[in-house]
């Protein structure tokens, strides 16, 4: 009932020794609270909070356009109903060095277990898009240093992400993950990876635990976990997917609506209001109070 019983310390401590036992894992994409409530009950090992997705919502476009405030409030909505760590995208951290240091305490403030900052200038764009900037290495380093030393909770996973692959290919790439690795990045994010290859040579290069983004139609091909776990990936993330699938689903229903002028055709798609209940757990809101919040259902 009501919100997750772990503390945030605790998801902090728990996502830092699994990440720390080199296992992979899967941390997809919730688009709210509510599916990252489905995302933990079919067992996955994390939630990621994805800028994409948070600006989408919005109706806006992934170019630096949300603010922290936003943000931190959403991750603070899906990290509090979910006893999984979550993974926050900052983005390039929301301004200069000193306001990566308050996005780090906003985001860990709002219960994270992990952020997320990149080396792409303002204003950002998909890392799977053409023409991105990344700022210099120096600049980059600044960035990571700030969220490191801001962090008030050393379990906090600060995690730098890196654009340079596409714009300045693998091997420069690659010496800038170490030299933010140098800077005290816990793990690092190589994005826009095009191959297997790619990821097996992050992997022999850097010591701490990487992550692939399997977002859909961008750079890199779909791999699977098992794919993934081969050459030595630490988290994956599928970010959009659950949003693009649900879009995708309501289409379909809103077409049938035009079409069919009903939905009862698209029951068996539609999640049951039983199976709502479940993952909000109605029963135990009614075990509270069963004065007010009793209530049976068939399915
Ligand atoms: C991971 C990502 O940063 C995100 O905001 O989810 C995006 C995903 C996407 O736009 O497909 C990205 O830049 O890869
Ligand atoms: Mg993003």
């Amino acid at each position: 009932m009501l919100y997750a019983e772990s503390t945030a310390a605790v998801k902090r401590a728990g996502f830092r020794e699994r990440l720390s036992s080199g296992e992979l894992l899967r941390f997809p994409g919730a688009f709210n609270p509510l599916s990252a409530r489905l995302i933990q009950q079919r067992g996955f090992d994390g939630v990621y909070v994805s800028g994409a997705v948070v600006a989408a919502d919005l109706g806006l476009p992934d170019i630096g356009l949300t603010t922290l405030s936003e943000v931190a409030g959403r991750a603070r909505q899906i990290a509090r109903m979910t006893e999984l760590p979550v993974l926050v995208d900052a983005d390039t951290g929301f301004g200069e060095p000193m306001n990566v240091a308050r996005s780090v305490q906003e985001l860990e403030d709002a219960g994270v277990a992990g952020v997320h900052i990149e080396d792409q200038v303002n204003p950002k764009r998909c890392g799977h898009l053409d023409g991105k900037e990344v700022v210099d290495e120096q600049t980059a380093i600044n960035r990571i240093r700030a969220a490191v030393q801001a962090r008030r909770d050393a379990n906090l996973l600060i995690m730098a992400r890196t654009d340079s692959r596409a714009v300045a290919g693998l091997p420069a790439a690659i010496d800038r993950m170490k030299a933010l690795v140098d800077a005290g990045a816990d793990a690092i994010f190589p994005e826009a990876l095009t191959s297997l290859a790619e990821f097996e040579a992050v992997r022999a290069a850097l010591d701490v635990p990487i992550l692939a983004n399997m977002t859909e139609f961008g750079k890199s091909e779909l791999f699977t976990v098992d794919q993934l776990r081969d050459v030595g990936v630490n988290i994956v993330i599928w970010p959009v997917s659950l949003l693009r699938l649900a879009m995708g689903a309501a289409l379909a229903g809103l077409e049938e609506l035009e079409t069919a002028g009903s939905l009862a055709g698209l029951l068996p798609r539609m999640q049951h209001r039983a199976d709502l209940y479940d993952l909000i757990d109605y029963a135990g809101y009614n075990a509270f109070d069963s004065g007010v919040f009793n209530f049976t259902l068939e399915k």
